[in-house]
């Protein structure tokens, strides 16, 4: 866990980069600290494995105030990945992730091994990436070097300033993905500072908007898009916040409509209660579809008219992937399976996906007034007392 109290940095030639910042982070919790350029981000960050010392105000590290710790020591605990990654260009990519376990006296075998683990957990074979030297991967490879070696020392926390910055938006997004997936296995507590805030609405359990050396609103994700606590939030967030919320938003159970559902080995339907029908197999899984004015005017079996459906998703993905799909199947609805991707569930169309965004903008709004009652009931017993 880590806490910040009341901490301020103000600079020799009296910048206020920090002004009285105060919050926590739980354990296992990946906060992104967003907002623009020089609004402090990047020296909150280096307060914590003191790179840079606070003018004011303490940080805890697990209820322990850091300034009592050796920076040595403090390091040790926490992992630290930067933009420009600083990979040693004379070690191999195995080398380079084995480093500080083998510093740390992990014999050099074992530090290899685990490196070669790590190396596949980011998603880099060490069969083939293993022996290479740094200038011999892309950006994006750079990178995910850079989060191995920062989890080789197995740190309980990780600092990530702008790690994916330097890479283009595909492979941007594509570490971010990764990287989501490695921290659902890892769990680490991580501060993770970006200055995009569709990064940081992705990556974030919860996220920190900075204006000037000063959080504006502290939130998750769904909660600083859908209720911004300022108008200065709500700039930052931006005109585009309904593209972003369909981002956070997944695909429920409940938004799915239940069209007619035939088997392959069935016999054609002659009439459709619907324009269309869901073709599954026989064992329960998405094979295609079937127009029911195609179907009426033939004979025959299912399999010989079904057409193959490639739009499709499992529940739980956002509603802008379910979007996407749709853009790019040109498809009036998409088909929804189960988690593991077997069982069909239903469909999504664009009315119901609608409906989703507004369910998920209406349910933050009521969180948002009952919180406030709950401040006024505080209110008015402290002020009866
Ligand atoms: N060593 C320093 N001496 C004086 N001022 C500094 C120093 N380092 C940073 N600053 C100032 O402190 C403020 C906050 O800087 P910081 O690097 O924390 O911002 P940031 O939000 O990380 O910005 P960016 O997104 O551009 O990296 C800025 O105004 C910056 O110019």
């Amino acid at each position: 866990m880590i806490r910040f109290e009341n901490v301020t940095k103000r600079y020799a030639d009296g910048t206020t980069a920090v002004d009285e910042l105060s919050f926590e982070v739980a354990d296992g919790e990946l906060v992104t600290l967003v907002g623009p350029s020089g609004c402090g981000k990047t020296t909150t960050m280096k307060m914590v494995n003191r790179l840079i010392e606070p003018s004011s105000g303490r940080i805890f590290l697990d209820n322990e105030d850091i300034s009592t710790v050796d920076p040595v020591q403090l390091r040790r605990r926490i992992g630290y990945v930067i933009q420009q990654v600083g990979l040693f260009p004379h070690k191999t990519v195995l080398d380079n992730t084995a480093t500080v376990p083998h510093l740390l006296g992990t014999g050099r075998a074992k530090a290899r091994a685990r490196a070669a683990e790590l190396l596949d957990l980011v998603g880099l074979d060490p069969k083939v990436y293993g022996e290479r030297y740094p200038e011999q991967l892309s950006g994006g490879q750079r990178q995910r070097v850079g989060v191995a070696r920062a989890l080789a020392a197995d740190p309980p926390v990780l600092l990530m300033d702008e790690p994916f910055g330097a890479v283009d938006p595909v492979v941007r997004e594509r570490l971010q993905s990764e990287f989501l997936r490695l921290q659902q296995e890892v769990r680490k507590t991580v501060l993770f500072v970006t200055h995009d805030i569709e990064e940081a609405v992705r990556l974030g359990d919860r996220i920190a908007v900075y204006g000037q050396g000063r959080i504006e609103q502290f939130d998750t994700p769904s909660a600083v898009l859908g209720a911004p606590a300022t108008d200065y939030v709500a700039d930052f967030v931006g005109a585009d916040r309904g593209l972003k919320r369909l981002s956070v938003t997944p695909i429920e159970e409940s938004d799915l409509e239940q069209p007619p559902v035939v088997h392959l080995d069935d016999t054609l339907p002659r009439a459709l209660d619907a324009p269309w029908a869901v073709v599954l197999d026989s064992a329960d899984e998405l094979h295609g579809w079937i127009s029911g004015a195609h179907a009426a005017e033939r004979t025959g079996s299912v399999r010989e008219h079904a057409r193959r459906m490639e739009a499709w998703l499992p529940l739980g993905a956002s509603l802008k992937q379910a979007f996407a799909t749709m853009l790019q199947h040109d498809a009036g609805w998409i088909a929804v399976l189960d988690k593991d991707e077997h069982r069909f569930l239903g469909v999504l169309t664009p009315a119901k996906l609608h409906e989703a965004l507004r369910r998920s903008t209406a349910a933050d709004a009521q969180a948002i007034a009952r919180a406030e009652v709950q401040l006024e009931s505080v209110d008015a017993v402290v002020g009866s007392l």
